[in-house]
């Protein structure tokens, strides 16, 4: 298979040995973490053009300034909030390709603000797929592994064999079913509205012939994800569990670990993902009509191992004594509130994406986590020593 890295711009071919056009992308949700990771590899390794659509650009503000950056001209930022703007229509029009990253995507979120959850995982993604389809556009929608739920394995009683097969939990986009909890349970107002995203789009494919391509990303992580609670983000917020675990290192503070800290996840680095959705926008006839998970399946942890080799890894770059109480148990009550339900186990089936793109991830969990918490410590080990030195106002 041919490759379709960087040899100099004007040589870039895709996976078919067929010269990459330049393209015009409308990026909505472009300043967010996978946004911002987008944007800084199309700059720099491609020729493409970025319009770049989201409320904040606190993320990407090193791609748009200064003037003499040598991707001037190439990107540009339109402050808009998708849910009501007229000038949507206009920019998705002028490009290509629509990519939709736009989304409330922290589980914090799903069970306390469900109607917000609700209206920007679906609401608020309509017009762009309506558009999109109407003006015959292509769309790459930015999904999640969430739309599986729980595997069906976790049903099975807890010494059962079949648990170990990996019939009964491995995730394979074509084949495996949606399981999500109750209504009460309202951790899954975010997984169902994915879910229905993710249908209407599939069905704007099959009836009006619309090019889609539905990504769902595996815990993706790795710098700039989230915010550190009380220095770039509010003090009572709770980020995905990289940015909660990072601010309790930071901190010097144990680790909380939800109901036990039992539930596994694969963690894929940012970077090696970036790979595949560059693979996916350069080579549309592969990943047309396709839904494609994308993650590490070789990176498996349960959030207890996470937190233990977090601690590990921090102590190392950071050159700091790990906290004398590594980790604490709260119960997903205290920590989430009611509502709050879990996936037990979220392994990626490589199978669609590794036929149709080649892709594969590299990096490895200890790798990805040491160069990630050498970033955080960089950004944001001063600042949490002023913030503690701060008196509380009485
Ligand atoms: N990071 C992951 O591992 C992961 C996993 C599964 C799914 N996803 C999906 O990938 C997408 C991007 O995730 P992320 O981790 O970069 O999240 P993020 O929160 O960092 O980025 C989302 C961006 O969308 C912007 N946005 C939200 N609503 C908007 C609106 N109404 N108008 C304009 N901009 C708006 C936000 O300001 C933010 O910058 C989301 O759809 C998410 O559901 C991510
Ligand atoms: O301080 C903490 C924070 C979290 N946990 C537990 O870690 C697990 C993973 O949590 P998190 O990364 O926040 O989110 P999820 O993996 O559950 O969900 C995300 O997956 C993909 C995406 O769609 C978008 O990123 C999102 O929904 C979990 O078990 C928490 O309970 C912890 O123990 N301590």
């Amino acid at each position: 298979m041919a490759s379709s890295a960087s040899v100099g711009a004007s040589a870039r071919v895709d996976l078919d040995g067929n010269p990459i056009k330049p393209l015009t992308i409308c990026m909505i949700g472009a300043g967010g973490f996978i946004g911002s990771h987008l944007c800084e590899k199309l700059m720099s390794e491609t020729q493409h053009k970025v319009l770049a659509l989201d409320v904040y650009n606190d993320k990407i503000k090193h791609l748009l300034e200064p003037d003499n950056l040598p991707w001037h001209g190439r990107i540009t930022f339109h402050r808009l909030n998708i849910k009501h703007d007229s000038r949507l229509e206009g920019l998705i029009k002028m490009s290509d390709l629509t990519i939709n990253l736009a989304a409330i995507c922290t589980p914090a979120d799903y069970n306390t603000r469900p109607l917000d959850t609700i209206y920007s995982n679906f609401i608020d993604a309509l017009p762009v797929v309506k558009y999109c389809s109407e003006n015959n556009k292509r769309l790459i929608h930015f999904s999640t592994c969430e739309v599986y739920g729980k595997t069906i394995g976790s049903f099975l009683p807890k010494d059962s064999p079949l648990r170990q097969d990996p019939a009964y939990y491995v995730l394979k986009e074509d084949e495996s079913p949606c399981i999500f909890g109750s209504i009460e349970k309202q951790r899954w107002s975010y997984a169902c509205a994915k879910q229905l995203i993710e249908r209407l789009i599939y069905a704007e494919g099959a009836e009006n012939g619309m090019e889609f391509t539905i990504v769902r990303p595996f815990n993706w992580i790795g710098p700039r994800m989230d915010f550190i609670p009380g220095v770039d983000g509010p003090s009572e917020g709770v980020p995905r569990v990289l940015a909660c675990f990072s601010n309790n290192l930071l901190r010097g503070q144990p680790l909380k670990l939800v109901d036990g800290g039992q539930s596994q996840r694969t963690f894929v680095y940012i970077k090696d993902a970036i790979e595949a959705v560059t693979l996916m926008i350069e080579n549309p006839a592969r990943a047309n009509g396709h839904i494609f998970n994308v993650g590490n399946p070789n990176n498996e942890v349960t959030v207890r191992q996470l937190a233990e080799m977090m601690i590990k890894v921090y102590s190392k770059v950071s050159g700091e004594q790990p906290p004398e109480t590594p980790t604490i148990d709260v119960s997903s009550k205290e920590f989430y509130g009611e509502g709050y339900d879990d996936s037990d186990k979220r392994i990626p089936d490589m199978t669609t994406i590794n036929r149709q793109l080649g892709w594969n991830p590299k990096t490895s969990l200890w790798d990805l986590l040491e160069s990630t918490l050498t970033y955080q410590h960089r950004t944001y080990a001063e600042a949490i020593k002023k913030v503690i030195a701060k008196p509380v106002a009485s």
